[in-house]
C-alpha cells in the first residue's frame, strides 16, 4: 500500500510512503534539468548507483560524503559546491538527497545555497529520516560552536520514502528514529504512543505493518506542524513549529558535548524526560505523564538517563537556537498533546530536573 501526504505549505509537495515509490522519482526531477546530484553516504552506494536507471537520459553526479554526522560540516559542504561548479550544475538542475537525516540535511543545504536554491528531492533511508528530517525543510550544517548552527529553509519539492530501504537498518538506529516518532505521540498524537505500549517488541520489525504506521502517523504530525509554521515565527503567540523541538535544547547539547558520537534520537530520549521533569516540577504536568515518558521511552530500547556535568550542558544549550538574548527557552508539556514554551527557567530548577535524570 502507498500513502500519500502533502505538506500544505506556499509550495505544497507530497511525501510518499510505500514500497516501489522510488519509480515517482523521475517526474519529481521535472523536465528541465539536465544535471542531478546525487547526495549520498558510503552506505547508500549500491542504492545511488541504482538510480541511474530510474534517472535515465539524464547526466548524474553521484556525490559520495562522509558517514552520519560527519557529512555536516563546512568542509563537506564547500566539496560539494566544488562538483557542482566543475560539473556546470544550472538552476533548472536537481539535487537529490539519498540517505539518513545527517545527508539530506547537507544535501538540502546543498541545494539551498547553489545559485541561491535549486530543486531538491529528499529520499530518505532511516526511520528518522523518514519521519522528521527529510519532511519540512530545514537544512543545514554543524560548526564548533554547536548543532545545526548554519542552515537555511529549503523545501523540497518531495520525499519519496521507499519502506524497502529500512531492511539494511541497524536496530539501533530503527531505536534512534523511533525517539522522534514518540516525540510526536507527546506533543501531537497520543495514538503513536498508545501503538508503542500495545506492542513495543513489536516495532523493531521495520517490515511490520506497525512499522509503517508509526512512521505515517509521525509525518502527518511533523507536516501539520510545518504547514502550520514553515519558518518557526509562532505566528500568533502559538508555539508553532517549535513543538517539534521538543527534547531538542538538552538534546542538541548532549550531541555537542559527546562530539556527535551519540545518535539524535538517543540524545532527544534523554531530553524529552529532562523537560517532563521540567514541566512536572513547574506544575504543568502530572507524575503519570512524566512516568508515561520514562516507560515509552525505555520500552524502545532508548536512554533516559545521564550523568554529563550539568555545567557543561547549560553552556552548550545557551547557543539553541530558540534562546532570545540569555534566555533559554524549553519546549514543555501543559498536558499530553498540548506543547507550551517555558522561557528563562531559574538554573535551580534546571540543575534539579537534570539531577533528577542520575541512572
Ligand atoms: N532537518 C530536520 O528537520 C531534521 C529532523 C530530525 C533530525 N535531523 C538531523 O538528522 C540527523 C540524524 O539522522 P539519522 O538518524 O537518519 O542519522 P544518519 O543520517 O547519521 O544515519 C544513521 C546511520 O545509518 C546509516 N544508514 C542510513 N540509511 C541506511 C540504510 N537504509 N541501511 C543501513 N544503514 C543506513 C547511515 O550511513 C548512518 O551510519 C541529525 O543530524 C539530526 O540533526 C534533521
Ligand atoms: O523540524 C523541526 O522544526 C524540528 O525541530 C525537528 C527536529 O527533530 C530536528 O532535529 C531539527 O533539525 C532541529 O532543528 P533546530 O532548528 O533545533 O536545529
Ligand atoms: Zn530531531
Amino acid at each position: 500500500m502507498t500513502t500519500r501526504l502533502t505538506v500544505a505549505t506556499g509550495a505544497p509537495y507530497d511525501v510518499v510512503i510505500g514500497h516501489g515509490v522510488l519509480s515517482e522519482l523521475r517526474g519529481l526531477v521535472g523536465t528541465d534539468a539536465r544535471r542531478v546530484a546525487v547526495v549520498h553516504s558510503p552506505t547508500l552506494q549500491d542504492r545511488a548507483e541504482a538510480l541511474r536507471s530510474e534517472l535515465t537520459e539524464l547526466d548524474v553526479h553521484l556525490l559520495e560524503v562522509p558517514d552520519g554526522e560527519a557529512a555536516k560540516n563546512a568542509d563537506v559542504l564547500t566539496s560539494c559546491w566544488r562538483t557542482l561548479g566543475e560539473a556546470g550544475f544550472t538552476r533548472s538542475d536537481v539535487v537529490i538527497g539519498l540517505g539518513g537525516g545527517a545527508t539530506t540535511d547537507l544535501a538540502g543545504f546543498v541545494a539551498a545555497s547553489w545559485l541561491r536554491g535549486v530543486r531538491f528531492v529528499n529520499l530518505p533511508t532511516t526511520v528518522l529520516g523518514m519521519v522528521d528530517a527529510a519532511v519540512g525543510g530545514k537544512t543545514g550544517i554543524n560548526t564548533e560552536a554547536g548543532k545545526n548552527l548554519v542552515g537555511a529553509f529549503h523545501e523540497p519539492a518531495g520525499v519519496l520514502c521507499e519502506l524497502d530501504v529500512l531492511a539494511t537498518l541497524p536496530p539501533e538506529e530503527v531505536r534512534s528514529g523511533l525517539a522522534e516518532v514518540a516525540k510526536c505521540g507527546f506533543i501531537a498524537d497520543p495514538t503513536i504512543l498508545e501503538l508503542i505500549e500495545a506492542a513495543p517488541e513489536a516495532v523493531a520489525d521495520t517490515a511490520s505493518p506497525l512499522v509503517a504506521e508509526l512512521i505515517t502517523k509521525g509525518i502527518a504530525v511533523k507536516a501539520a506542524v510545518v504547514a502550520g509554521d514553515l519558518k518557526e515565527t509562532g505566528p500568533g503567540g502559538s508555539v508553532g513549529r517549535e513543538a517539534l523541538n521538543y527534547g531538542h535544547t538538552l538534546g542538541h547539547a548532549l550531541e555537542r558535548v559527546n562530539s556527535f558520537g551519540i545518535r539524535h534520537g538517543e540524545a532527544i530520549s534523554v531530553g524529552m524526560v529532562f523537560v517532563a521533569e521540567l514541566a512536572h516540577r513547574s506544575g504543568r504536568i502530572d507524575a503519570d505523564l512524566l512516568e508515561r515518558h520514562r516507560s515509552v521511552l525505555r520500552s524502545l530500547g532508548l536512554p533516559t538517563t545521564d550523568e554529563t556535568p550539568f555545567d557543561t550542558l547549560l553552556e552548550a544549550m545557551r547557543l539553541d537556537k530558540k534562546t532570545r538574548g540569555t534566555q533559554l527557552r524549553f519546549v514543555v508539556l501543559d498536558d499530553l498533546a498540548r506543547p507550551a514554551v517555558l522561557a528563562g527557567p531559574d538554573d535551580d530548577l534546571l540543575r534539579e530536573a537534570h539531577a533528577a535524570l542520575r541512572p
